[in-house]
């Protein structure tokens, strides 16, 4: 069982548990012999245990009382002492196994945790965020709760219940049957309500996901939901799974609230009955009153240890479904994964701070310095054209003059990394089609390169496949001519700036938010980023500056300050390479062009590959890669394309007028060789 498992990893607080619980059980089933002593020799042998002596007394009209005092205090500090022992051995019970139930859930989180940030985007997908939620709180609480109950509970029962049959048979074998028919009877309820509550303890997890589910999806879409007021819709919503939730944990707590009292009433009926057949015995001589007190104190001791374990047995299934999901997600093996021995798998893999020297590396695997030796800090104004307008005061680590604009730290001129789609093929899982077919193109160092196409036409998903955030279906993508499978995740991501087509920021400030990218950035290197990405300017302009508060995903600014500082982000970095996944959609065109002349600068090198929709974006760009259906159905420059291009055509047209376009001098068959039709 899935519970078991995380204890056996408290091997040493399972046995100190259990040796205290030995000792708590010896102290707990002495207390009966002692109540038995007071009534049988305390009260009825006015404390004398030799009986004859007693008769000798008697006759010879010695006063017992104080022996008979002297007896029970003795007894009485004897039980006292015994007491507190057990009290002492419970307390320090509970504290090991609250102790324990604590780490198991501290170690479950931590692994959850961390397993769940290497996965790739399909196993959060497979999961769901709010089902990885649910596992990673409600599911963990639970597996650490029913630790802790088995620590007390589980190991104590059968050491008092066993326990409590030795004592049984050494008082009284004659009305051990008593004994055994309450048992049956015990189990007999705990199995009624095993059949029918198990079932429903077994959805009650998936039922916690599901309300999770809906709140999360009504707190993210809040302002949808506003817009097209749908407030009493998704309240009717929430309120159903809220409500199926509620039913059957009613049913449950009614289940096991009919438990108890059913269990007093065989505990009760278990009393009476001893008293009845025991008495008899008792007239007859041959069993001490005190005898019989004792017996009924074993025989609730050994129902109470028959009830803890149906207890728990009703609690393990319960907790072994969350176990059982929380064990799904430790043992789902991400679907991108690291090299075994591959590409920066070595010792002497590349590291950010190592990779500033060869800048000659060849682009194999074994010449995995052609990546991790990137000269990105150490080749100062690679491009010519980046020094121009670059006031000295703006180089790295000094501070811009503030006359001096634009204050990009062009110091650190990346050498571009070369992207290569190889015949890739891509299709999500779960998804019976490819998203991506064929698809080859080439991004050769410091080359702008624009992918282009409709909606879906699997522009996002040609950016991941370079992050890495999923694995080709066939061929291959490379970076400088190694497969990205071959590198270690890490490492290749180092190299990449990326700025998701949904800007996500975190709660903190600008400047956290910026040095997210690189740990290491001054204020310089953000300011610089910032001024790149043109978000300096709206940046300054809060009283706080760099200190200005950001909410959690940056739902305090507008969402093209939130393009922009995403991009500031990825920027700060001075990657090899830069992925834009649709960045500039949510700019004004001014704005659009003044970020890609100031990228060109701060770039300049650095390998840009820009997802886009608006034309007028990847006009300069030194290749468009036209994307339609997954499919590449052209590869050029902007002129290029318009001649041979029909899908391309369209997309400009579509945007631009013909003569902003220049095509009015073009030739009617040469604007359209494919002979497709595409053109206006
Ligand atoms: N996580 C996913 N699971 C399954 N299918 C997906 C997933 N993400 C995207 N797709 C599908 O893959 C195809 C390509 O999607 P992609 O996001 O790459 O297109 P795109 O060209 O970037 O679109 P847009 O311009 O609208 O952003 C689409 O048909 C889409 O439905």
């Amino acid at each position: 069982m899935g519970v078991i498992r995380f204890l056996g990893q408290h091997k040493g607080a399972v046995a100190l548990v259990m040796l205290l619980l030995a000792l708590k059980a010896v102290c707990d089933l002495a207390l009966p012999v002692f109540t038995s002593q007071i009534v049988d020799v305390g009260i009825a042998q006015s404390g004398v245990e030799d009986v004859q002596a007693l008769e000798g007394y008697r006759a010879a009209g010695v006063d017992l009382f104080p022996m008979q005092v002297s007896y029970l205090v003795r007894i009485g500090v004897v039980m006292l002492v015994v007491a507190a022992c057990a009290m002492v051995l419970d307390v320090a019970v509970s504290f090991v196994a609250s102790r324990t139930g604590a780490a198991i859930g501290r170690d479950l989180r931590s692994r959850l945790f961390s397993r769940i940030v290497a996965f790739s985007d399909a196993e959060i997908n497979r999961f769901s965020a709010a089902s990885l939620i649910t596992r990673g709180t409600n599911d963990v609480v639970l597996i650490q709760n029913v630790c802790t109950m088995m620590l007390r509970m589980v190991l104590y029962a059968p050491i008092l219940a066993i326990g409590g049959v030795v004592m049984v048979m050494v008082t009284n074998p004659q009305l051990g049957w008593i004994v055994v028919v309450a048992v049956a009877l015990v189990f007999a309820v705990i199995a009624v309500l095993f059949r029918f509550t198990l079932p429903r303890f077994k959805i009650m997890q998936k039922l916690i996901d599901r309300v999770n589910l809906v709140a999360r999806e009504m707190l993210t879409g809040l302002a949808v939901v506003r817009a097209f007021n749908r407030d009493a819709y998704e309240e009717e919503r929430f309120d159903g799974a809220s409500r199926r939730l509620m039913r059957t944990q009613l049913f449950t707590n009614r289940a096991m609230a009919f438990m108890m009292p059913t269990m007093m009433l065989v505990m009760n009926l278990t009393s009476v009955a001893i008293v009845w057949f025991g008495s008899g015995a008792v007239a007859a001589g041959s069993l001490q009153t005190g005898d019989l007190i004792a017996f009924i104190t074993y025989a609730m001791v050994i129902i109470m240890g028959c009830l803890m374990m149906g207890m728990i047995s009703i609690m393990l299934p319960r907790a072994d479904v969350a176990a059982q999901r929380v064990l799904e997600v430790l043992n789902c093996e991400s679907s991108v994964r690291d090299p075994e021995g591959g590409c920066g798998d070595s010792p002497d893999a590349p590291s950010r701070a190592d990779s500033l020297g060869d800048p000659s590396g060849t682009p194999t695997c074994s010449g995995k310095s052609s990546l991790g030796g990137t000269a990105h800090r150490a080749v100062p104004f690679a491009a010519e054209s980046a020094r121009e307008g670059v006031p000295e005061g703006s180089r790295k680590g000094e501070t811009a003059p503030a006359a001096s604009k634009p204050p990009y730290g062009l110091d650190a001129v990346a050498e571009g990394a070369r992207i290569e789609f190889r015949h890739v093929s891509f299709r999500y899982e779960d998804d019976t089609a490819d998203v991506l077919h064929d698809v080859s193109f080439t991004a050769e160092p410091g080359q702008v390169v624009a992918i282009v196409g409709s909606t879906g036409s699997g522009k996002s998903t040609v950016v991941k496949l370079i992050e890495r955030f999923y694995d080709v279906c066939g061929g291959a993508v490379l970076v400088d001519g190694v497969d990205v499978r071959a590198w270690r995740q890490a490492d290749l991501r180092a190299q990449l700036g990326y700025v998701p087509q949904k800007a996500f920021l975190f709660a903190g400030t600008v400047a956290s938010n910026i040095a997210y990218g690189d740990e290491a950035a001054t204020d310089d290197d953000i300011r610089a980023a910032l001024a790149a990405a043109e978000a300096l300017a709206f940046v300054e302009e809060r009283d706080e500056g760099l200190a200005a508060p950001i909410a959690q995903g940056g739902s305090n600014v507008s969402g093209g300050q939130r393009q922009r500082l995403a991009m500031a982000r990825a920027l700060v970095r001075r990657a090899r390479a830069y992925l834009f996944d649709d960045s500039f959609s949510a700019l004004d065109y001014t704005t659009d062009a003044r970020v890609r002349a100031a990228l060109a600068a701060y770039a300049a090198g650095s390998t840009q590959i820009i997802v886009a929709q608006r034309i007028s974006t990847v006009l300069a760009a030194d290749r468009i890669v036209v994307l339609d259906e997954g499919r590449v159905a052209g590869v050029g420059t902007h002129d290029e394309l318009l001649v041979t291009c029909p899908a391309y055509r369209e997309i400009a047209l579509s945007q631009l007028t013909e003569d902003e376009l220049g095509l009015g001098a073009l030739p009617a068959t040469a604007s359209d060789p494919c002979g497709k039709g595409g053109a206006r």
